[in-house]
């Protein structure tokens, strides 16, 4: 059925604009929708597959009002250009309707692009499957079945090795396999160094070594940082004791804004976390302080806060995890004899993720293994994905000048994808120029190719992917079968409340805090707090910096409240401690806030976004340099999640109730086994999923809006890094892959990711 009664108006979804569909589907899950024909509920459903129609769970009932409301929707059909109010004659149809019934938006909406339904559209450029030899030598080690590429990667002997290979290769399988056939050579489990990327791929290492009977406790493996803090250890336990780590960005910026303050930095306008970020880079990149040559004078503002920062920390005694790897550099340099011991120790090397190594740690590699030829580097150049944290491709684009004499295997199958997700990852990759030229070839195929589905807006997108898991998981799946990848956090944000208003359980790895934590978020959410009541006092304290008031002003504030009997918000406007600028900007505020006491969400926000003091705020300490993710996109954001209530009460109850829950999700991310996976694509490395959907596969999200910007200066390596991101984010399918082009992106129009968008057409050059 394409006809609904809500809100006391007919609904005709051909004419009836996409923005509000979220809003009818919510509406119909609350009881809020009636059918034209019986007046029961229905439900509207929105769905990956299916062009959005009305239905009644019974399917009797829902096939007899069908047939019903038929006529109707002809009727509707031939109006619909005419008028916005069925014509007396429709009572000539079965259905009794009201005269002069409004039929909503007939006649306001333009017909657009925006108001039409895409549906669903698979990848059409798949080449016809070549199936796999089925003869072809299969190699068994240790119970695992190796084909003849891995096999010979995993017994070769004599050389320096690089295992250069596609995604779900089994680059992880080889290197496990071989670091057991090196025990079976005799290398003792005490001489071997095996690095993995993540603890939790040692981990796994660990145990299949050790369910397979390798006694492995002597092994070192594990990340970079796990094993040269492990050695920092047994050098200097005192010097490096982890009470003296500087565990958080948060204390980091601490000391820089310490060290700011010497320099007259302006701490409001001062990016601080890009500072951090900058410093991480320059310390991976083995680049200390004097070596700097800054490119402009931002970077030479960050190189004194360098210079100062390291001293601070000298002088308490204190590191950070970039000094794991430079101290352990700076110690086997100084102590040749305690080289030489490890030299004599280590016979052999084992890396993964070769692509993702950065100077400093090839450095420390270099000098450890100079001695032995015995080194072998696994990774896939397409799969590099940290540049911002110093990762360089070429030290694997170079293996051979690294290493002179080693020998290169090159693995092609895939073992984890259809091969109709093979041939989308193969043309993802296949523009980037800095590259080794590979292509997957799939072990299997399947009946169901990979799909662009194009969701009105986030709101939508989530609701289509919680209904298709649903769907799926009816039908048998497992929710650990599921994984919905993003590119930054805050594109997670409707997924997470969608999936939160199920019962499906699910876990999300994110380090930071809920979006509604998020400090431009809670300031926007005190000031909505405070038009139902000016005596809130945690919205007060939270919105002082906005004023750039100080603690001092909120107790006076307090008591001239008392005092002069005045809301808490009103006596700002009589303290002293204010200067004459930011009395008017309070009273302003005041008179902002009081006139949207009856206004929507939506209007609210925009209001108070407008208001002088908000502005200012924005502009000067909502560092809106930080490349990743700028606080005015967050209330673009917010504004987007604010069009689904009807009240402020509604939205900041909203936001309470998800950062509560968000705080509880994190608490138990460890230990839920089961569940669907939310997670960026950068945390998805080396994971694999039956079932995959990507989150705004849109210019600006998918590749990220910083990408193109470097583009518009001329550096097309962003956007390499982003393709990169993107095809490691497609090869974690199993089975199905879905990529969701919106068409609204934080409430503006939005483009599908020019990384795809050639694939949108019926021919690709
Ligand atoms: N020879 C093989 N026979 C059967 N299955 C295999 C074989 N090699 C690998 N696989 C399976 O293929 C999948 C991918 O393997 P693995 O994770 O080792 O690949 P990878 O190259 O490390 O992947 P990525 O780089 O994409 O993370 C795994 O499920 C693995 O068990």
């Amino acid at each position: 059925m394409k006809t609904a009664n809500y809100q006391n108006q007919i609904i005709y979804l051909p004419d009836f604009p996409r923005s509000r569909y979220e809003e009818i589907y919510q509406a119909s899950i609350r009881g809020e929708v009636k059918c034209v024909n019986c007046q029961q509920n229905i439900f509207l459903t929105l769905s990956i597959y299916e062009t959005p129609y009305f239905y009644h769970t019974n399917k009797e009932q829902n096939l007899e009002c069908k047939q019903q409301s038929f006529e109707l929707e002809k009727t509707i059909q031939t109006n619909s250009n005419n008028t916005t109010m069925i014509d007396t004659n429709i009572e000539d149809s079965v259905i009794k309707l009201p005269k002069k019934r409004a039929i909503s938006s007939l006649a306001t909406i333009e017909k657009s692009e925006e108001n039409t339904f895409t549906a669903r559209l698979p990848f059409y450029h798949i080449p016809p499957y070549e199936s796999v030899d089925q003869k072809a030598t299969k190699h068994m080690m240790n119970q695992i079945t190796l084909d003849e590429q891995q096999w010979n990667a995993v017994t070769h002997t004599g050389s320096p090795l690089l295992v250069l290979a596609g995604a779900g290769s089994g680059k992880t399988r080889v290197i496990t396999t071989r670091a057991m056939h090196l025990m079976n050579l005799g290398v003792q489990p005490h001489e071997m160094m095996l690095v993995t990327f993540t603890s939790k791929a040692s981990l796994e290492m660990k145990e299949r070594m050790r369910n397979l009977g390798y006694s492995i406790q002597q092994m070192e493996i594990g990340t970079f940082h796990s094993i040269f803090y492990k050695m920092l250890l047994r050098f200097d336990r005192d010097k490096w004791d982890s009470s003296r780590l500087i565990k958080s960005d948060f204390q980091k910026e601490i000391m820089l804004k310490q060290v700011g303050r010497r320099l007259e930095i302006d701490e409001k306008s001062f990016a601080y976390d890009q500072a951090i970020q900058q410093i991480g880079l320059w310390k991976n990149s083995c680049v200390y302080p004097h070596e700097i040559r800054p490119n402009d004078a931002w970077e030479e503002q960050v190189a004194s806060l360098y210079e100062g920062y390291e001293e601070i920390k000298k002088e308490n005694g204190q590191f950070d995890f970039d000094d794991m790897l430079l101290g352990c550099f700076e110690m086997l340099n100084n102590y040749p004899e305690l080289l030489a011991q490890y030299q004599n120790r280590f016979k052999c090397l084992l890396v993964d993720e070769f692509q993702d190594i950065n100077n400093i740690q090839f450095s420390i590699l270099k000098i450890l293994f100079q001695h032995t030829q015995n080194v072998t580097a696994v990774g896939d150049d397409d799969q590099s994905i940290y540049a911002f944290r110093g990762s360089d491709p070429s030290f694997i684009l170079e293996f051979k000048d690294h290493f002179p004499g080693s020998k290169i295997y090159h693995l092609n199958e895939n073992y984890r994808s259809s091969h109709g997700i093979v041939s989308l990852a193969n043309e993802v990759i296949k523009p980037n120029k800095n590259r080794f030229v590979k292509s997957m070839h799939a072990q299997y195929d399947h009946d169901q190719v990979p799909s662009f589905f194009f969701p009105f807006d986030e709101e939508e997108e989530a609701t289509m992917i919680v209904n298709d898991i649903k769907e799926k998981i009816k039908n048998g799946a497992n929710p650990s079968q599921f994984a919905i990848l993003y590119r930054t956090n805050t594109a997670s944000r409707a997924l997470f409340e969608r999936l939160i208003a199920t019962s499906l359980p699910f876990t999300i790895d994110q380090d930071g805090d809920s979006f509604y934590d998020r400090p431009i978020i809670r300031k926007m959410i005190s000031f909505l707090l405070l038009i139902e009541d000016e005596d809130h006092q945690a919205a007060l304290k939270e919105i002082l910096p906005v004023f750039f008031l100080k603690q001092q002003a909120f107790q006076e504030a307090k008591m001239n409240s008392v005092l002069q009997n005045l809301s808490f918000l009103e006596a700002f406007t009589t303290i002293n401690s204010a200067a004459p600028f930011q009395l008017k900007k309070i009273e302003k505020l005041i008179k902002v806030l009081r006139h949207l006491k009856t206004a929507s969400p939506l209007e609210a926000i925009e209001r108070i976004e407008e208001s002088p003091a908000f502005t200012d705020y924005i502009k000067k300490r909502g560092n809106e340099s930080n490349k990743i993710e700028r606080p005015s996109d967050d209330l673009r954001d917010l504004k987007v999640v604010s069009r689904n209530f009807k009240t402020v009460r509604e939205l900041t109850q909203h936001a309470f109730h998800i950062a509560a829950k968000f705080k509880e999700y994190k608490q138990q991310k460890n230990n839920q086994s089961g569940s669907i996976s939310l997670l960026t694509a950068h945390r998805s490395k080396g994971l694999e999923y039956d079932f995959v959907y990507i989150l705004g596969a849109v210019d600006g999200g998918f590749p990220h809006d910083y990408a193109l910007e470097s583009l518009k200066n001329g550096s097309m390596d962003q956007l390499e890094e982003e393709r990169r991101l993107l095809y490691v984010a497609c090869t974690r399918a199993r089975k199905l892959l879905y990529l969701s082009i919106l068409q609204k992106r934080r409430g503006k129009k939005a483009y599908p990711s020019r990384l795809i968008k050639r694939f949108l057409a019926k021919t690709i050059k």
